[in-house]
């Protein structure tokens, strides 16, 4: 039996557009060719994103269409080989963190066999030419355009099941850690510069996330659906994944698969990652909610967002359950001249922990003991590296006891863990994968390896001014009362002055007004059973959150209004809403 309410699935329901989205390969033929000029010559591209399978869609639809000639674009791609060269430097050797990449997706190919395919689309007189492959647009701008889209977490199943590898390279086989990390510092930057103008053009967006089950929507209603969703609150889809310190509470409170060990963590705002799904008509299309930011950015980050970080979702709601779990690695995040310097990202993985369920006795870990030895602490953390001896953070790190709504700030520099037994809710800076293990408690992962250390980093960034005075009056509950009224009270509690994110928590069990003041604003229900968010001059649809259910609402919303709905009447409910400082 269904015990939770929390929407796994969230869909963003479209207004209009019905008849416009198709489902499965032999509709989605039908209505590519029906699109096509059925006299003269018609160029149709089908560019694609990488880890869309080739061999499915031109069986299921390129060769369906019975072209006079098909072109893949791959093949004028440069050797495995070359693109090593090229990329080596944003590879690096270490296994988890590369360099971002500034590269454009021409200089993947062999400018002569481009050259070449454009002369031989150029030439031919009359009939169907499909050019196809990620990149395909670099041949033809296409008389047709269709753009396969692909979400980063599904691509990220495929790399695990070990159907794939980079793209041009033959690493099925490679450690996974290094497979992710080719793609997040340079893959998924250069297709994302590729795709968003293909995207403000494509006749057709085809969703190929579900094998054999794809769906097609209209780039008019694409671009609808996207502007729509810039208006409204709207949910991203979470995914759960297991980790080595993963806990047991998701697993239980969401109703998740009970045959998995345990969840560790859920992102459930990192657009970058997430998907989002649209309800056109009868068809339920899956995109990379990527998409949105990178279309779109204006509308939903605001002015000033967009102004300082570009087309990128600044912020991260994440989960991370170590409920009936272990304890975090113990860590670090850079300084932002480190991170810019080492790894050309422009701001740092600033986080806070919220807590949403304690156990008795749960603890962070933050920050050094007064009065400790930087030296003696490193040179304890690199001979628990060698395997010489435990590493002893009883003397060496402060472990303030944790309980369900507290908030611990965690400006980078500071060294910090979750213990067991929390249920925390990040409330962080978007990076999310620069994180400096310090030590692992001498533990392997679910692999069977021990999971990278990177004390070298780390040893550059620790700020050591962090100790126990200061931890204790900078960085937990620094709740301040902001505002009151009728059934309800209004807090602030973070982040620090070096962390470019304001939180508010509210409190209340009648109707809060709430306003994006031309900023984004991401929230989470972390306490009552259901609340519903509506317009005060009925310019969206009512939106239902439930319990732990993180929702963003767009900049371009302005005014807003959260009450207690269904089973939160009568309660004292909670949101905690995070936005960036003006
Ligand atoms: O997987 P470990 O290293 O234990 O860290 C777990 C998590 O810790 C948090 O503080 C963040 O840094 C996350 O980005 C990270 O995924």
């Amino acid at each position: 039996m269904k015990k939770s309410a929390y929407n796994q699935f969230p869909e963003v329901r479209i207004d209009g557009f019905a008849g416009h989205a198709w489902q499965g390969w032999e509709a989605i033929a039908r209505k590519v060719q029906a699109a096509l000029s059925q006299n003269g010559k018609t160029v149709l591209v089908i560019d694609c994103y990488p880890g869309v399978r080739l061999d499915e869609l031109q069986t299921r639809l390129v060769n369906k269409l019975c072209p006079l000639r098909a072109i893949n674009v791959e093949d004028a791609r440069h050797s495995e080989q070359h693109l090593h060269d090229l990329l080596a430097s944003n590879l690096t050797d270490d296994r988890v963190f590369g360099v971002l990449s500034c590269h454009q997706l021409i200089e993947f190919f062999d400018a002569g066999k481009l050259a070449q395919m454009q002369h031989e689309v150029e030439e031919i007189e009359a009939g169907l030419v499909v050019v196809y492959g990620p990149g395909a647009a670099l041949v033809h701008e296409g008389d047709v355009l269709v753009y396969a889209d692909l979400a980063r977490w599904e691509i990220q199943q495929r790399f695990r099941s070990g159907e794939l590898g980079n793209w041009g390279t033959e690493n099925q086989q490679e450690d996974i850690l290094r497979r992710y990390k080719r793609a997040f510092f340079i893959e998924w930057r250069v297709f994302d510069r590729h795709k968003t103008p293909l995207l403000k053009r494509a006749d057709f967006l085809l969703d190929t996330n579900q094998k054999e089950s794809p769906t097609l929507v209209t780039g008019e209603a694409l671009r609808h659906a996207l502007q729509q969703t810039t208006r409204q609150p709207f949910r991203v889809v979470p995914f759960f994944d297991p980790g080595v310190w993963g806990g047991q509470w998701m697993k239980e409170k969401f109703d998740l698969d009970p045959s998995k060990p345990n969840y560790a963590w859920c992102f459930d705002c990192v657009p970058e990652e997430n998907s989002l799904l649209l309800r056109v008509g009868d068809v339920r299309v899956e995109i990379p909610s990527q998409d949105l930011v990178l279309l779109y950015p204006r509308p939903l980050l605001g002015e000033k967002v967009h102004a300082r970080f570009g087309a990128e979702f600044p912020i991260r709601f994440d989960f991370l359950d170590t409920v009936g779990g272990q304890n975090l690695s113990f860590q670090v995040h850079p300084l932002t001249e480190y991170i810019q310097q080492h790894f050309g990202m422009h701001y740092t993985q600033d986080e806070s922990y919220y807590l949403l369920e304690a156990e008795p006795g749960a603890e962070v870990y933050l920050g050094t003991k007064t009065g400790i030895s930087p030296q003696e602490m490193l040179n304890d953390l690199a001979a628990a590296q060698r395997g010489e001896k435990a590493f002893d953070d009883e003397k060496f790190v402060n472990r303030f006891p944790a309980h369900k709504h507290d908030h611990f700030l965690i400006p980078a520099g500071t060294v910090h863990c979750a213990g067991s037994g929390a249920m925390v809710l990040e409330i962080s800076a978007t990076p999310y994968i620069f994180t400096f293990k310090l030590w692992d408690w001498g533990r392997l992962g679910l692999d069977g390896l021990p999971r990278p250390v990177h004390l070298e980093h780390g040893q550059h960034v620790i700020d050591w001014q962090r100790d126990t005075e200061w931890a204790t009056e900078h960085l937990i509950n620094q709740f301040e009362p902001v505002a009151e009224g009728d059934g309800w009270r209004e807090e602030r509690t973070g982040l620090h002055e070096r962390e470019f994110i304001e939180t508010r928590r509210h409190w209340f069990s009648k109707p809060v007004l709430h306003d994006t003041q031309g900023g984004v604003n991401v929230l989470n229900l972390v306490e009552g059973s259901e609340a519903l968010v509506d317009s005060p001059n009925n310019a969206f649809e009512p939106f239902v959150v439930h319990y732990a259910e993180t929702f963003i609402v767009p900049a371009a919303v302005g005014e807003y209004r959260i009450s207690p709905y269904g089973e939160g009447v009568g309660q004292q409910l909670a949101t905690m809403k995070a936005w960036v400082r003006g």
